[in-house]
């Protein structure tokens, strides 16, 4: 037993006046006043999908809620939520009717869902910020998110343990090139979430060249662990790799020596934001990367996986959905991000007009 407390057996301790915390802080103002920042609208990036079925309007079973939408239908759907505040989305395009190729040439096809979205929000919602996601997985044949090498000329050792797939060279290409066709048509921000070695460099040149360089920002994926809860958005985008996985290009979840280094590295390529991916199991590296660019906005996604947890956990009665969903993305301001991709977005936009 402690001293003090063999000392005042049979007493009450005295509890030090410096030692009273939560106590200190009795009123849920008080306790409010504890957070160094709050989440705001602004700070809520709403993620998109977007089909070539111009009228679909299709519910994704496993990310309660969510939609692939047909241009069609964006206006009605995007109208209630500007109307609430909503500031900003991010656009993944899913091709179900057209054919996709090998290197994912649907990904920059002037009539790709994609651009037609740009076109109409940036007409219509003039004071919305539009993210484009670059990335192939979601136009290419086998699923990978670059182009592939001839897999004939890698060694039956080299398929078996997924080396070597990527053809790193030809895949930053692409990336300049569909980085391109979305800042012309209208984008202000391109997110690459390929992971290709080098990209933001090549894509952040093309832009600067081709006269974006003050228009267009680049917001790097730049910590994307090859995570298991991506599961809903693939079923969502249609994007599971034919063979194999990413792990020859997204970083390991242990990887915590690479994600440093991949941050540092796309702070000196030029990314004007930063990312972590997923984010509730990631946490201290939001706090490192915050660190290691204390110049740079940092942006967290909050993927299908944890979406799709959160609801299940709540369905499951072991929480009120509202309540975590706070939770979970105080997590993320505590550890330094200023923008957080959710597909709580809608919901945020409630709960925040709502005594919380
Ligand atoms: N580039 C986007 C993804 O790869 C997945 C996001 C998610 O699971 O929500
Ligand atoms: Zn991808
Ligand atoms: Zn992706």
């Amino acid at each position: 037993m402690p001293e003090t407390a063999r000392q005042s057996a049979g007493e009450a301790y005295n509890v030090p006046a410096a030692s009273i915390f939560a106590g200190g802080y009795h009123h849920p103002l008080l306790r409010n006043l504890q957070a160094e920042r709050h989440l705001t609208k602004d700070m809520l990036m709403y993620p998109i999908f977007i089909t070539d079925e111009p009228d679909a309007e299709v519910e994704i079973k496993s990310l309660p809620g969510q939609k692939r939408w047909g241009i069609n239908r964006l206006k009605g759907f995007l109208a209630p939520l500007v109307a609430k505040g909503l500031r900003s989305v991010i656009l993944f395009g899913v091709p179900v009717v057209r054919e996709k190729d090998a290197r994912g040439s649907l990904a920059d096809d002037p009539e790709t869902p994609v651009i037609l979205a740009l076109h109409l929000i940036r007409r219509e919602f003039p004071s919305v910020v539009v993210a484009c996601d670059v990335c192939l997985c979601e136009y290419t044949s086998h699923g990978h998110c670059g182009e592939l090498c001839a897999l004939e000329t890698l060694t039956k050792a080299e398929q078996e343990v997924n080396a070597k797939i990527i053809d790193n060279k030809a895949s930053v290409k692409r990336m300049q090139e569909v980085s391109l066709a979305y800042a012309r048509a209208g984008a202000h921000i391109v997110a690459p979430s390929d992971m290709m070695d080098g990209r933001i460099g090549a894509i952040k040149q093309a832009l600067v060249d081709d006269g974006f360089g003050n228009r267009c920002s680049v917001m790097s994926y730049s910590a994307k662990f090859a995570s298991n809860m991506y599961g809903p958005f693939r079923e969502a985008a249609g994007s599971v790799p034919d063979f194999g996985d990413r792990k020859c290009y997204q970083l390991p979840p242990n990887a915590r020596g690479l994600a440093r280094r991949a941050i540092l590295r796309d702070v000196a390529e030029g990314a004007d934001f930063l990312m972590v991916k997923p984010a509730m199991p990631y946490l201290d590296i939001m706090s490192e990367a915050r660190e290691l660019a204390p110049n740079h906005p940092l942006a967290c996604y909050q993927v299908s996986g944890e979406f799709a947890m959160l609801h299940a956990g709540a369905d499951a009665g072991v929480y009120e959905l509202k309540a975590m969903a706070f939770e979970s993305v105080e997590g993320f301001l505590r550890a330094g991000c200023t923008l957080v991709l959710t597909y709580f977005t809608p919901d945020f936009l409630d709960w925040l007009d709502e005594d919380q």
